[in-house]
């Protein structure tokens, strides 16, 4: 692996890089799979009748091959000793689980270090897919707080959306815009989360191909786009509010330049995090203002390259007024037939692009001001549509936290499990007729239809495998 030279040549002095040791570490190149458990999923099998089980027996359970370590900083990540395709894992496919690299999970710390969790909070992630810090973000924050996903790129917000349905969550809302438009919200969130897009050098022991890509020509165009993304979106954020900078490039002009510019230019104040307790964090000072930044170098710690530096809002904003949405409500006859499905507790019922949608009451006004100042996707649970009186399930009801624990379903071995998950034809005989959940180890899949003399696999077929199984595919 050929690190490019002027990479190496503007990190000389940078706090923490060690020359040699770093173009050991890459040309080394060992991979390092690490997983996050969704809690969220260990309480959904426990009500389908499994028992109880703490976080790290949950986290066995999963991929029972593989031996677990615990990643420092994170709660529910774990290293794992060996990578599985995940692609032919049921359990990856009923979101029990996130691949996501290791020191990008670091987002915890700030998160539990600088604020209180427990309390109801509106956060915003600008630059959220696949959806890693969201998923992340989503598992930390109270079930009373609301998350906004936002993605500026059509198709990656839709990846985005998939991997929210998958966490099964009903307080995310996804929107697909460019980081301008949430001027209109100014003064709207506790919590600002930028994962900026960098220039990738970070990455570079996992995808060799980026290298190529790299100049630092492009590293000056990251740093001007950082700057714009944070100019544009901060009025957003509440005075008092907290913002979470990171990015996944080793370069000052991406890290601690930005750090100084937020400081000097947007009168943010630096808020430092504990580092103590994780061996090989290397602590960095802006040079400007000293703004605490944290640097994971592939040499340190266990994990990939990664800058995280953490700011409270001082300036305050004037809030504009916001003309909410007009709620479309759905009918006592619609709600009749829903309560069969899903819970109803401090849930509202509502229509929006042409299906029905749950979300928390408590978040109805905020959906409604959302709907008419952004482009929002998706919403809560979508929940489905109801037909000829008859609901037709949406495939985020059966992952989902709001779906009732009396909803029929059937339990598949984990060849039929694969099968089902490539859409292909079904050999089960379900005792019921009509819609069902299909399970694996317990955890809701999708749905299939039950009729007299076939089964229907309704798996999306957007998200099928596609590819082939072999005996082996899954331990690999
Ligand atoms: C580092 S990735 C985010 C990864 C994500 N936070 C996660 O943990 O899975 C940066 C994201 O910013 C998006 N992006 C690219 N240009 C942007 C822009 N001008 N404004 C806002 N976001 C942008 C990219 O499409 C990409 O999804």
């Amino acid at each position: 692996m050929m690190l490019p030279k002027e990479l190496l040549v503007s990190l000389e002095g940078v706090a923490g890089f060690e020359k040699e040791a770093f173009i050991a570490v890459h040309e080394r190149g060992n991979e390092i799979t690490s997983i996050r458990i969704n809690p969220a999923k260990k309480q959904q099998a426990t009500s389908n009748g499994q028992l109880a089980k703490s976080e790290a027996a949950f986290a066995d359970c999963l991929l029972p091959f593989a031996n677990f370590s615990p990643i420092p900083w994170c709660g529910n990540g774990y290293y794992l000793s060996q990578r599985p395709s995940f692609t032919f894992d049921p359990l990856f496919h009923a979101g029990c689980y996130y691949v996501q690299e290791a020191s990008s999970m670091f987002l915890e710390q700030a998160l539990k270090q600088l604020l209180n969790l427990s309390q109801s909070l509106k956060v915003l992630d600008l630059c959220a897919a696949p959806g890693g810090k969201s998923t992340h973000i989503q598992s930390l924050i109270s079930s009373e707080s609301l998350l906004v996903s936002n993605e500026v790129i059509k198709q990656r917000s839709l990846v985005l959306t998939d991997n929210i349905i998958k966490w099964g969550c009903n307080n995310v809302f996804v929107t697909n815009n460019d980081p301008k438009a949430f001027q209109k919200l100014s003064n709207y969130f506790d919590v600002m989360v930028v994962d900026a897009p960098c220039s990738g050098s970070g990455l570079f022991r996992k995808d060799e191909d980026a290298i190529g890509e790299w100049s630092l020509n492009n590293v000056q165009l990251c740093s001007q786009r950082q700057q714009r993304i944070l100019a544009d979106a901060l009025p957003a954020l509440k005075e008092g509010g907290l913002l979470v900078y990171s990015t996944c490039s080793y370069s000052q002009e991406e890290d601690e330049a930005i750090a100084d510019w937020l400081v000097r230019e947007m009168g943010m104040e630096n808020a430092p995090l504990q580092t103590n307790n994780f061996e090989g964090i290397v602590e960095t000072k802006s040079p400007q203002s000293s703004a605490a930044g944290y640097r994971f170098y592939p040499n340190k710690i266990k994990g990939e390259g990664f800058f995280l530096s953490c700011f409270w809002k001082r300036q305050s904003e004037s809030s504009g007024k916001l003309r909410p949405a007009k709620p479309e409500m759905i009918s006592a006859k619609e709600k009749k037939i829903l309560s069969e499905w899903a819970v109803e507790e401090g849930l509202e019922f509502i229509r929006f692009r042409d299906s029905i949608f749950a979300l928390p009451q408590k978040h109805l006004p905020d959906f409604l001001i959302l709907q008419s100042s952004l482009n929002l996707q998706y919403a809560g649970v979508q929940i489905g549509e109801v037909m000829k009186e008859k609901l037709v399930p949406h495939h985020a009801l059966a992952q989902s936290t709001v779906i009732k624990a009396s909803v029929p379903a059937t339990e598949l071995p984990y060849d039929e499990a694969i099968k089902y998950l490539q859409r292909q034809e079904l050999s089960v005989s379900p005792e019921t007729t009509g819609w069902q959940v299909v399970r694996y180890k317990g955890h809701n899949l999708s749905w299939m239809n039950a009729l007299k003399n076939r089964v229907n696999n309704y798996y999306p077929k957007e998200i099928r495998i596609l590819k082939q199984y072999n005996n082996t595919a899954f331990e690999k």
